[in-house]
């Protein structure tokens, strides 16, 4: 059996990628992820100029996955710029890495994706709707009427293939209401989810939190969180209509873990806090997982099998 997948109008030799702020932050990341076995990778969501982030600790891993208010620390979004560009002109065979955005509001956005939109970058850029660490500000994607007004005045202008970052939702009204927006635009797809906003980790010895920033409260990743990604891929997936393809992203450890995403309809599947713990490794080991997966069931592709979830009739 082959894992290659079509996303975009691109051959993805895996659907494995980093989750957008693991591993991604400074060239090195960059060139590590390159050199793994993944089958594509993105920058940190970049803002339009360098960022410090919160104050330290701001990243813990804990048993079940890892808890983090990083505050959006980041090189600029033309570092990030150079850097995928400088990739194109050496490998233009190859697809060029994913460049994420993130902006402190809509007018920020919109900047950022006019930066994109004239320079020569020709691959897939992420917009972050749903970064929950920035003290003060709400995440859009939380926002539906904001949303709605980013994606229009985007839409004006930007012709590139574009996805968006989405937090988790946990009410059918919410997916609907949010599926019937995001329908409305030419969408390459969408990335469910984010972390799950805000949750609290702690410390009993200590009687402490663990995080420094937001007197502890922070977005949570890992083991956590795959049941509510992958009912937001699901959701998603069962409401978009088909030419906006899934990310999947939350909780994938094992080849099982990205199975199940891909089951629930993802095309392609991003790793946080895994790949936060295992290191780029992570990459072999779980398409060696998944390959032997689909040659248990005796699958060939991932075609033979993606969104095909049943339900109990
Ligand atoms: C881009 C900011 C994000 C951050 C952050 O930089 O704090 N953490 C997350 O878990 N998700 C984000 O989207």
């Amino acid at each position: 059996p082959s894992l290659e997948v079509e996303f975009c109008g691109r051959l993805y030799e895996n659907p494995l990628m980093n989750a957008s702020g693991v591993c991604c932050m400074t060239t090195d990341d960059l060139d590590s992820m390159a050199r793994s076995r993944s089958g594509a990778f993105i920058t940190k969501s970049a803002t339009s100029t360098d960022r410090a982030g919160n104050p330290e600790p701001r990243y813990v891993t804990v048993p079940l996955g890892s808890i983090n208010s990083m505050g959006l620390p980041n090189k600029g979004i033309e570092y990030y710029l150079n850097y995928v560009l400088d990739r194109q002109k050496r490998f233009p065979s190859e697809n060029p890495p994913f460049m994420s955005v993130a902006g402190m509001g809509i007018d920020e956005n919109i900047k950022l994706l006019n930066i994109i939109q004239d320079s020569e970058f020709s691959g897939i850029t992420e917009l972050n709707l749903s970064c929950p660490n920035v003290p003060g500000k709400p995440q859009v994607a939380y926002d539906f009427e904001l949303t709605d007004r980013t994606l229009k005045s985007v839409f004006q202008f930007f012709t590139k293939p574009l996805g968006v970052k989405l937090p988790p939702f946990f009410d059918f009204a919410h997916f609907d209401d949010m599926a019937s927006i995001l329908n409305k635009y030419p969408l390459a797809y969408v990335n469910c989810i984010n972390s799950v906003g805000n949750g609290l980790y702690i410390d009993v010895e200590k009687e402490s939190v663990v995080i420094k920033p937001k007197d502890g409260f922070g977005g949570i990743g890992g083991e956590y969180i795959k049941p509510t990604a992958l009912a937001n891929v699901r959701a998603f997936y069962t409401r978009l209509n088909e030419n906006i393809k899934i990310i999947g992203t939350g909780g994938i450890r094992t080849g099982q873990d990205a199975f199940e995403h891909l089951l629930c309809g993802a095309t392609m599947l991003q790793i946080g806090t895994e790949l936060q713990n295992e290191g780029t490794g992570i990459f072999e080991r779980i398409n060696t997982e998944l390959l032997q997966i689909l040659e248990q069931k005796g699958y060939q592709s991932i075609e033979d099998f993606r969104g095909k979830l049943h339900s109990i009739t």
